[in-house]
């Protein structure tokens, strides 16, 4: 069966024209292992039509949120049904930024997953802990929690890749040792084993993201239950193809 290692660049609120032209002319001279990595970028929205035009075929591209339902009047929103107009294929949902600043709550992320999966959207859904639930010993609860509610929603995994991202190690430059993450990943790979089912556990690709760079990857990606990263900061510079080329075969 295996798990392809997949590799994400969230970009966030960054960029100028010069710049995103900068950043995937790098990406598109890169030499990577294409039959062992799956790459998607995640600009802006005002620039995924441009991003996809310019971006190597063998690279995807994917949207940084999506409408929890069918467009209309939503003033600031995108939806699904756009996604699916402009042929963009992977959609960010459940970021911390989000969750945090813009108070989305579990059950409306489960929501956003279910409804853009339903237009045949693939999904990058995060989770992750905050530093005050790590040091009170909350992390698992937490994260099953999150995970939860997304099982609640949706019955086909098959377009579902998990970002555990702990909010102490986003832009933080303080990244989860490989043991850390390893043990969170282990521990919602069991859950999604015991909670959904086994055959769901050993395909779904669990990828780790918070200040992951061309330094640390290379470790990370060595641990059993790390089927790839999604990158912040390091998503903007060429150390994204050191990313990109820490991957490794998993199963
Ligand atoms: O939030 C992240 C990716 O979605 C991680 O951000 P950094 O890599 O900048 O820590």
């Amino acid at each position: 069966m295996g798990r392809k290692f997949f590799v994400g660049g969230n970009w966030k609120c960054n960029g100028t024209t010069e710049e995103v032209k900068k950043i995937v002319g790098t990406l598109n001279e890169a030499k990577v292992p294409g039959e062992d990595v799956v790459v998607v970028v995640s600009p802006p929205y005002v620039f995924l039509p441009f991003v996809k035009s310019l971006l190597r075929s063998d690279f995807h591209v994917a949207a940084q949120n999506s409408w929890v339902r069918k467009g209309g009047a939503y003033t600031g929103e995108i939806s699904a049904e756009m996604l699916v107009n402009l042929d963009i294929p992977w959609v960010i949902l459940g970021h911390s930024e989000r969750r945090q600043l813009l108070n989305e709550t579990n059950e409306f992320v489960g929501d956003k997953v279910a409804y853009a999966l339903s237009l045949g959207r693939k999904v990058i859904a995060c989770i992750g802990e905050t530093l005050e639930q790590r040091e009170a010993g909350t992390t698992l609860d937490v994260v099953s929690e999150q995970t939860k509610a997304i099982a609640d929603k949706v019955s086909n995994w098959d377009n579902v890749v998990l970002a555990y991202e702990p909010v102490w190690a986003i832009g933080t430059g303080k990244v989860a040792s490989p043991a850390q993450a390893q043990e969170v990943h282990a521990a919602l790979r069991k859950w999604v084993h015991d909670n959904v089912g086994a055959e769901v556990a050993a395909s779904l690709r669990i990828i780790y993201g918070g200040s992951v760079n061309g330094g640390n990857s290379k470790e990370l990606a060595s641990q059993p239950d790390i089927d790839g990263f999604l990158v912040g900061g390091a998503s903007l510079k060429p150390e994204f193809v050191d990313i990109i080329n820490s991957a490794t075969v998993k199963n």
